[in-house]
């Protein structure tokens, strides 16, 4: 059957992806068949007795290149089990930040190939004439593009309709889209002599669904008042707001 959503994974370190698309919601978005993860190692592309993938950068200098050839062999071989029209992503330092909207857009794209880099990344050339998006996890410098590619793929696939269970799709709900999200308890009701929050056990639930909402949207506006600086707040956001600061002044 055609997956929703393929991953075509150009990468070193193939094996690094076994236990990712084995376990947990991705485990099983990959064994029902809703998400499909193919892996293309440049190294498999290689000619040379050493099976060469490496090369030193022009104008010199410290670390290497990945190698063009088996580079770019690596992904002419996904996009032709993906499509020509693959969209082709570049996870590096130098990509745009990766939030949430972007990974809403890219849960719309059925086909993505995704190349992890090594040594100190790939020549620019490479990145010109067959990268769609260079596209960043965070202001971090890691060994390479495999765990941000791992990031991508879970956080795209998580709003691929099916693959999570308890929600029709995790795409945030307009409760807390854009809101950090509120505390959660479960048992016991007292722990270490820390009672759980009283409207929880209360059973009234549009008190409960208020309370949440007033947490979320308190917690962003003390931890994360930018993302608050892009929102335009319902008047019912505004008034809970203005409760939750009112209770912090008590
Ligand atoms: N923030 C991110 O999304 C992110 C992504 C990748 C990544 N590393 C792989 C890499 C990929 C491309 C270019 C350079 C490099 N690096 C190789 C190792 O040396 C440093 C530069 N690091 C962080």
């Amino acid at each position: 059957m055609t997956p929703e959503k393929w991953f075509g994974v150009v990468s070193l370190f193939p094996d690094m992806f076994a236990p990712f698309t084995q376990q947990g919601v991705i485990g099983r978005a990959v064994k029902s068949g809703t998400v499909m993860v193919d892996t293309f190692n440049p190294r498999d592309f290689t000619h040379d007795r050493h099976r060469t993938v490496d090369d030193r950068p022009y104008g010199g200098g410290p670390g290497m290149l990945m190698m063009v050839k088996p580079l770019t062999d690596a992904i002419q071989a996904a996009k032709k089990v993906g499509g020509e029209n693959s969209k082709v992503i570049y996870l590096s330092p130098q990509g745009k930040p990766l939030d949430q909207a972007g990974v809403q857009r890219l849960a719309s794209i059925d086909r993505t190939i995704l190349i992890c880099g090594r040594y100190e990344g790939i020549d620019e050339r490479v990145i010109e004439s067959h990268v769609d998006e260079e596209v960043s996890i965070g202001d971090y410098v890691l060994s390479g593009g495999e765990l941000p590619a791992m990031v991508l793929m879970d956080a795209v696939a998580r709003l691929v309709p099916g693959v999570l269970g308890h929600k029709a799709s995790a795409v945030e709900d307009s409760f807390t889209d854009g809101l950090l999200d509120c505390p959660h308890y479960t048992r016991p009701e007292i722990l270490d002599g820390q009672k759980v929050p009283e409207v929880l056990l209360s059973g009234d639930h549009e008190k409960i669904r208020q309370w949440r909402l007033m947490q979320s949207l308190g917690r962003t506006l003390q931890r994360r008042p930018d993302l608050l600086n892009h929102l335009a707040l319902t008047e019912e956001q505004q008034r809970l707001l203005d409760q939750y600061q009112a209770l912090l002044r008590q």
